[in-house]
């Protein structure tokens, strides 16, 4: 075997990394008391295989009914301990003995070393503050017609084909929403802009490869990427990171200061449609604020604020629109609810989809929630436990990563789950064998069967400062094509194919829908 190439192959390098395993299980077995998981693991795989071929809602399931409310997994060659005790996790997720961190070195090969999230309360707060008021209904609504304009560019191009791939649409316009709209990325005409995502594309998807950069491979490609990225940023920012910076100076540095600052001069500059008053701050502004805060004031860091902004949004969203797309194409049911809504909102607003039409759909949301919660575009952020946590008789000690896992809470949901342990998986999470009975937009428009549990955008200090944006793009989705159209899977059960971990993968050549004209 040439061990130069074993990148390319992948059997050769689980083949090594089951002889490392192997090797490993003689040295630790004897040693290793009784976890809250299985004994052994192989290194770096972990229980990650297992979780990529099972669904996540069934596989966290099995394992909280084996070991309870708390249990170790081997994630990506990282120890984390799943917790599912509110209670316990309250603290936590609010910075109370526990900071954010991503534990997976990949993403601080690619994000730099600069955690703001876990930063403390003087540099995550001004951050937070003026992320909330960029993301905000005055942001919200200058971002509006970006968004629709590239809505309306993807339905055009499935319109001539009668088809969508969903998978790789929900790649393309994941990344250019967060390019094009949320980093708001300014280029000069010397710089080719397809180029430019098409580089930001190939460093995301680094994110998603083995933890070694070997030659060839996608973090290899990824770093590379990143480089030629930062660069060509760098040169396009250098006036902008010069004025900031001097901003910056002239405020004592102090990013309470500056937040004020860019929300005051924001909300008096004119906003959407020219209206007073009404301006947001831009995202790569107040994203690089973070990292002013941490001292990390060069123009590479400014530079970095904008992948910062790229990565916070361009994956999370195409997860979020393939997994919705993959629910909603399932139902005839909900799309016909979702038409007829439509047929109002037309009546009211007129046929121009605009901000506030696209803010009036309660139906729609519930069904955007109600996708979210069965099919959670994101797992959740981890935390490092900065002093030990007593989760009824463990105790996990300082440094130990803790996650709570939005697949594992949805299935606990109290309102949803009736405390059968008797099932494979709760039935309102079972979309395989139940779909009608678990996909119900309806529940969420009740007082009495709206769900508890509900933390796919995260929960606590740091729940997720996007999450209307990521709704508003939903919506803008759908209602552009369920005006005009209903959905169906070529491939009727492409979800049951899939690969589950770290995101929903349909198999190659199944993730076709159908559009037919209403
Ligand atoms: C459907 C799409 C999205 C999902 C599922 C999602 C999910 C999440 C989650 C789970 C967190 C919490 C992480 C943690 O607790 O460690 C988070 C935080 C965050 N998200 Fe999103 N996100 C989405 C879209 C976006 C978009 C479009 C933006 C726009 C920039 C964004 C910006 C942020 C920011 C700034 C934070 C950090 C908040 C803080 O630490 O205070 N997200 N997101």
């Amino acid at each position: 075997m040439d061990l130069t190439k074993i990148h390319e192959d992948p059997i050769g390098l689980l083949l090594a990394m089951i002889a490392g395993a192997l090797v490993a299980f003689f040295l630790l077995a004897r040693k290793e008391k009784r976890p809250l998981g299985p004994m052994f693991t192989l290194p770096i795989l972990g229980d990650t295989v297992a979780l990529a071929l099972s669904e996540q809602s069934r596989f966290m399931f099995s394992r909280y009914k084996k070991y309870g409310s708390v249990f170790r997994l081997n994630l990506l060659g990282k120890h984390m301990y799943i917790l599912s005790d509110l209670e316990a996790l309250r603290g936590p997720y609010r910075d109370e003995g526990a900071i954010p961190e991503v534990p997976f070195p990949t993403f601080k090969l690619l994000m730099g070393d600069f955690n703001v999230a876990g930063g403390g309360k003087h540099i995550h707060g001004p951050w937070r503050k003026a992320s909330l008021a960029a993301l905000g209904p005055a942001g919200l609504q200058s971002m509006f017609p970006p968004v629709l304009r590239v809505m309306q560019s993807h339905l055009s191009e499935w319109e001539a084909a009668g088809r969508v791939e969903v998978f790789q649409s929900a790649r393309r316009m994941g990344l250019e929403l967060a390019v094009d709209v949320v980093a708001d990325v300014e280029l000069s005409p010397a710089v080719d802009r397809a180029w430019f995502k098409q580089q930001a594309e190939t460093w995301l998807y680094g994110m998603w490869g083995l933890p070694v950069p070997l030659p060839g491979s996608a973090l290899a490609k990824a770093l590379a990427a990143r480089k030629v990225l930062l660069r060509v940023l760098g040169q396009e920012l250098a006036a902008d990171h010069e004025d900031y910076k001097s901003r910056w100076t002239e405020l004592g540095s102090s990013g309470a200061a500056m937040a004020d600052d860019l929300v005051a001069k924001a909300s008096a500059a004119p906003g959407a449609e020219g209206a007073k008053g009404l301006g947001a701050p831009r995202l790569s502004h107040v994203i690089r604020l973070g990292l002013f805060g941490l001292g990390a004031t060069e123009v590479e860091h400014s530079a970095l604020a904008v992948l910062h902004a790229v990565m916070a949004s361009a994956d999370t969203t195409r997860f979020a629109l393939f997994n919705t797309w993959a629910l909603v194409a399932q139902s005839a049911r909900v799309q016909e609810k979702l038409y007829e809504e439509q047929q109002k909102v037309i009546e009211e607003f007129g046929p121009e989809l605009s901000y506030k039409a696209a803010s009036s759909m309660p139906y729609m949301d519930a069904t955007i929630k109600e996708c979210m919660r069965l099919l959670p575009a994101s797992a959740g952020g981890p935390r490092k436990l900065t002093q030990d946590l007593k989760v009824g008789e463990v105790v996990l000690p300082a440094g130990s990563f803790v996650w709570m896992y939005s697949y594992l809470l949805h299935c606990l949901d109290p309102v949803l789950w009736d405390g059968d342990t008797s099932v494979d998986v709760p039935a309102h999470m079972d979309w395989r064998n139940n779909f009608e009975g678990a996909f119900r937009p309806e529940r969420w428009l009740s007082e009495e069967t709206k769900p508890k549990y509900y933390f796919t955008f995260g929960y606590g200090n740091h729940l997720c400062a996007g999450i209307n944006l990521a709704y508003l793009e939903i919506r803008t989705m759908l209602a552009l094509v369920i005006r005009k159209y209903r959905l169906r899977l070529q491939t009727p059960d492409m979800l049951s194919r899939a690969r589950y971990f770290p995101f929903v993968e349909p198999s190659p050549g199944t993730d076709t829908v159908l559009l037919e004209a209403r």
